[in-house]
């Protein structure tokens, strides 16, 4: 009989919320559309851990303005450009207007647009924060890539100047995010 690997959910990760280290997929993704995000390999597609970077913090800063909710922080030194985690969520091509943690994977040729909803199930990386209100600029960038295996991934990668210890990683989610978010006001 085979063990399963109990994954070990990281600490402050909440309860209602699975944690998980590969992308799940939605009934609205065909076998065919699966197959080119995989990258059509039958290898397990283990996460690329490199979560030992990061902690989710609870933020008590009253001038913080995600106050009393959670941040993503540095655990250690990250290099400038180095790959830190993964986006982890549940793969759709269905619509999640009202979801804050959805982002924009690959819009396919057809136009079929693919996002990944951590809302509901996720890993660390659906804890970072917009710089806005909290520094002058982000310190770290989404930008997709295939991994070894050929999978598209999500990767959040440090910007060009290094990441100090304790920092909150903060990254843009870009002018069109926060329009519609104002817009529903
Ligand atoms: C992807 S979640 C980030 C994690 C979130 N702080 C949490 O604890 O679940 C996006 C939500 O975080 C908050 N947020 C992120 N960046 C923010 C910012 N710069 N100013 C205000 N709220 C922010 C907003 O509530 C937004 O809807």
């Amino acid at each position: 009989m085979r063990a399963h690997k109990k994954v070990v959910e990281p600490s402050h990760w909440p309860q209602h919320l699975r944690y998980i280290q590969s992308h799940t997929y939605h009934s609205s993704i065909s076998s065919e559309t699966r197959k080119s995000i995989e990258g059509g390999t039958s290898r397990r597609r283990n996460s690329f851990r490199n979560d030992r970077y990061v902690t989710i913090r609870h933020i008590t800063d009253p001038s913080h303005p995600a106050c009393n909710q959670f941040g993503l922080f540095a655990l250690k030194k990250i290099p400038a450009k180095a790959h830190i985690l993964d986006y982890i969520g549940e793969i759709h091509a269905d619509e999640r207007l009202t979801s804050d943690y959805d982002l924009s994977l690959v819009r396919l040729p057809a136009g079929e647009s693919i996002g990944i909803d951590a809302s509901r199930t996720g890993n660390e990386a659906r804890f970072i924060n917009d710089y806005r209100g909290i520094k002058l600029k982000p310190n770290a960038v989404f930008m997709d890539y295939r991994t070894d295996l050929g999978e598209l991934r999500m990767g959040i990668w440090a910007a060009n100047e290094d990441i100090k210890k304790g920092d909150e990683l903060l990254v843009s989610y870009g002018k069109a995010w926060w329009k519609a978010r104002t817009e529903q006001l």
